[in-house]
């Protein structure tokens, strides 16, 4: 029997009208026996999701202060679902229990978890299907690494006999039973594993857009849909801010060669965009896949006479950022010259100690960190059998008038990543679209 996992994110399940458009899917095909729900997300954009009231929740709680209002809140947002059409199904007990945990001292992964897991107990109901926690089966190590191998081995065990299972997305835990989540958008990340533990045929993220658009949608407008993307491709993109699929969705599914395909909840008859394997050779009929980008990057330049013949420059003060726990993105150089690029979150609280260690360790002539740079990245599979690529990019940025402050390609050919102004990134990524997507109509 054909056999599919279908992800619901926060905005298909924000709401008793968005719940009613989910089952309706889920029944429309047999296929579909594994759901994996996130919590209730926004239900229009001055909305808030589930997941950030329950981490508001938690500070006030870790405060001592009052947070029986706000947990009332987030009960109202579910009850809501149960009342349309008349659930015999309650989560008083669940939300006592909430309640009486953070007053112990629930830590923050347990808080935020909760909306998931409620959730997960509530579409379980709706659908008839069985519930089967994630605590039991998504299993994290004491450090919170998540361990794909016990965790299939898990799965495999516990879904033998059960023919139709909701699971929770975003959170699993220690064999000791603390709860830990993934990163945020992880319930993406669940859904993945599911589909390696079922061998899924297929996994299905169903979210509020028809599909991976060549663009984010709130800077380009109306951009058009990816039909078909790599793994590769995807990830780039998603390392690089499109937020449609967590980046590390890809990795379970990826080696055991099951596509997603991602799917509009409120255009269900859209076909939306298939994820397949890198060495699909279809290409589409533009030369680039997409464009994604992110703000909230800063460059520690510096400058050196002789610097490249100094053996072991680059070594030291790359030694510097890793002894002070720092990432770094890229790393364009010259012969005298050198930047780095680094995401500010990964700098906040250093920079003073990172510089002043730098210039004991390499002496440069001059040293400065230049602050609000946006990376963007243009990908796509294309580029490979393109000449010119890089030149368009350039060409839609100078007409622009926009200042490129560093360029790296990557040896995969699949990528060019420019780093901007941050005032200038909304105009960077339309003026590249359409470069590339508009003036070849
Ligand atoms: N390239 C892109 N294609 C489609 N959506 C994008 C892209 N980049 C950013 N987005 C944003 O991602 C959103 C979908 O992701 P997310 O909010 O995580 O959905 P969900 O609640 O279903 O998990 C879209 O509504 C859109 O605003
Ligand atoms: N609810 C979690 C996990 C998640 O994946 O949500 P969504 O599918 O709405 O992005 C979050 O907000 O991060």
């Amino acid at each position: 029997m054909a056999n599919k996992v279908v992800k619901f994110g926060g905005s298909s399940l924000a709401d008793a009208a968005q719940f009613r458009k989910v089952a309706a899917i889920i029944h429309a095909e047999d296929a579909r026996r594994y759901v994996v729900p996130s919590a209730p997300g926004k239900r229009n954009s001055a909305d808030t999701k589930v997941t950030d009231m329950l981490y508001a929740c938690h500070e006030l709680a870790q405060k001592g202060q009052e947070f029986s209002q706000d947990l009332n809140r987030i009960h109202s947002r579910y009850q809501g679902i149960i009342d349309d059409p008349g659930l015999a199904f309650s989560l008083d007990d669940a939300f006592a229990r909430i309640a009486a945990d953070l007053k112990q001292g629930a830590s923050r992964d347990y808080a935020a978890s909760r909306g998931e897991y409620l959730n997960g107990m509530l579409l379980a109901n709706y659908l008839g299907y069985a519930f089967l926690d994630a605590a039991e089966v998504i299993r994290f190590d004491q450090n919170g690494a998540f361990q794909l191998d016990e965790t299939i081995a898990l799965l495999r065990q516990r879904l033998s006999g059960m023919d139709r299972v909701v699971l929770p997305g975003f959170y699993g835990a220690t064999a000791d039973g603390h709860v830990r989540t993934f990163s945020r958008g992880g319930s993406d990340v669940t859904g993945s594993i599911l589909a390696r533990a079922v061998k899924a045929d297929i996994y299905e993220n169903w979210t509020d857009v028809s599909g991976f658009l060549i663009a984010d949608p709130r800077v380009v407008n109306d951009p058009k849909v990816i039909s078909t993307i790599t793994y590769e491709e995807l990830r780039e993109l998603s390392y690089m801010g499109a937020t449609v699929l967590h980046e590390d969705a890809i990795f379970p599914v990826r080696t055991a060669g099951i596509p997603i395909n991602i799917r509009n909840t409120n255009c269900p008859d859209a076909p939306g965009t298939m994820i397949v394997s890198d060495d699909n050779d279809e290409v589409s009929g533009y030369t680039i896949t997409g464009i994604a980008g992110k703000k909230g990057f800063c460059a520690i330049n510096m400058q050196k006479a002789m610097m490249n013949s100094e053996l072991g420059f680059c070594r030291k003060v790359l030694g510097v950022l890793e002894d002070n726990g720092v990432n770094f993105e890229h790393m364009p150089s010259g012969i005298d010259t050198m930047s780095i690029i680094i995401s500010e979150a990964d700098m906040e609280g250093k920079e003073q100690q990172v510089l002043s260690q730098i210039r004991k360790a390499v002496n440069p002539d001059h040293i400065e960190v230049e602050h609000g740079i946006a990376l963007l990245a243009v990908v796509g599979r294309g580029m490979r059998r393109t000449r010119g690529t890089a030149a368009r990019i350039f060409a839609a940025l100078a007409h622009a008038r926009i200042n490129i402050k560093m360029i790296d390609q990557g040896s995969s050919e699949l990528n060019v990543i420019v780093g901007i102004s941050e005032s200038d990134f909304a105009e960077a990524t339309r003026r590249i679209y359409d470069m590339f997507i508009n003036s070849v109509e």
